[in-house]
């Protein structure tokens, strides 16, 4: 793991010898849209993901519910990533059928030759103009969602207006406590840090079971991006976060509303095959040597996330708004 300098790798560890032992996530830097008229193409976008990673399988899940397959082809790096950071690797994941690189850095390097900042994953790319788009996922999933509609037909909207403020005061306390609350215990250095984030995940866990023993979904009646944001920790939480983090006060599957819910979602058409458990598993238990350093990936836990659920029968037509 490490990241670029000036436009040039190096190979370190998240320094948080200046924040009392807390991970502290950097922001993306890369933010533009895409605008509509000419710049909507078919093919002319290329997303690159880990399959382990959980903000891209936001972006993976968006492409699927918002009918892009046909139109963004996507490239998936290696699981394991050491002292070069994300691979390009034809045998764990794809080559890079774009410029054959062997590293994701030199990808951000390409988009800008002296970047400094972390190589992360998902990136989307535009490849008329060769340049990054964008990097981070809370972006590209509302590029997928609005964007592309002309060229798709596809009007199920994850972030319609009039729930756009419960949307994002939900996303504000999931993303801070959960999605990235499962890293602040796994990357913290100092015990009272693990400690502080440990409590404020489970905090905001009780949280969401107490709202989803209450109603269907996050905001209420309706599917939206707060949930599917929730559901790629949720899908990881009891196979990785658990043991690998230490986030072991309870697992997703000693959460009544929880479980059930994470299994009406995964059971949704196109949802399971942007799950691959064995990357997921591969990646954090190899690429943290500093955690786990035998790298000795666990074989359990058995998880069925095809079991069957007590959220009721509903399809993604009777769940997800088409309108502003
Ligand atoms: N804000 C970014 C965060 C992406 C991110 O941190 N991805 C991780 C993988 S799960 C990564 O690539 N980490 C590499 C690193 O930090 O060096 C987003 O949501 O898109």
């Amino acid at each position: 793991m490490g990241l670029l300098v000036d436009g040039k790798w190096q190979d370190k560890w998240y320094d948080t010898s200046k924040t009392e032992g807390r991970f502290q996530r950097q922001d993306a830097s890369f933010r533009q849209n895409i605008s509509s008229g000419d710049a909507v193409q078919s093919g002319r976008y290329h997303l690159f993901v880990s399959h382990a990673c959980p903000w891209a399988h936001r972006t993976l899940i968006f492409r699927q519910l918002k009918s892009l397959v046909a139109h963004i082809d996507v490239t998936v790096v290696s699981p394991i990533m050491l002292e070069n950071g994300w691979e390009f690797n034809g045998q764990l994941g794809d080559a890079d059928p774009l410029y054959q690189h062997d590293f994701m850095h030199q990808l951000y390097t390409k988009a800008q030759s002296d970047y400094s900042g972390r190589v992360t994953v998902p990136v989307l790319w535009d490849k008329q103009n060769h340049n990054m788009i964008n990097n981070e996922s809370a972006d590209i999933i509302r590029i997928f969602n609005s964007d592309f509609n002309e060229l798709t037909n596809n009007r199920y909207n994850l972030y319609p207006k009039r729930l756009q403020a419960a949307i994002d005061a939900v996303n504000d306390w999931i993303y801070n406590d959960i999605n990235n609350g499962v890293y602040k215990c796994g990357f913290a250095t100092k015990q009272e840090a693990y400690q502080d984030a440990f409590q404020a995940l489970f905090r905001a866990l009780d949280k969401a079971e107490a709202i989803l023993s209450e109603q269907r979904f996050l905001t209420g009646d309706y599917l939206t991006e707060a949930d599917w944001r929730l559901f790629t920790t949720l899908i990881r939480f009891d196979a990785v976060y658990v043991g690998h983090f230490k986030c072991n006060q309870q697992r997703i599957a000693d959460y009544p509303a929880l479980s059930h819910y994470l299994r009406s979602l995964y059971q949704l058409p196109g949802i399971a095959e942007t799950i691959h458990m064995d990357h997921i598993k591969q990646h954090y238990y190899i690429s943290h040597p500093m955690i786990n350093p035998t790298q000795i990936v666990p074989a359990g836990p058995a998880l069925d996330f095809t079991a069957a659920h007590d959220r009721g029968e509903w399809t993604l037509d009777d769940v997800v708004l088409t309108t502003d």
